[in-house]
């Protein structure tokens, strides 16, 4: 049962993430061959304040780079 986890910054419209769950699904059924149904996909959104790298939130990066 494959299952495949995405952590993302939060803000996406939803039918952008619906998309990625379509495609994320069409593509581990391609290459695994396990049934559609079987396929599991978690989109997790963080939000941007609650995401940092070397010290810095993305919100604080976005606020940087207009
Ligand atoms: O640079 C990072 O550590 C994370 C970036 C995440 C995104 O750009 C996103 O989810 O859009």
């Amino acid at each position: 049962m494959p299952l495949i986890e995405v952590t993302l910054v939060a803000g996406r419209p939803p039918e952008q993430l619906r998309e990625l769950i379509t495609r994320l699904t069409a593509a581990a059924e391609a290459a695994t061959g396990a049934p559609r149904a079987n396929i599991r996909v978690i989109l997790r959104e963080v939000p941007a304040a609650h995401w940092a790298a070397g010290d810095v939130t993305i919100e604080e990066r976005n606020e940087e780079q207009p």
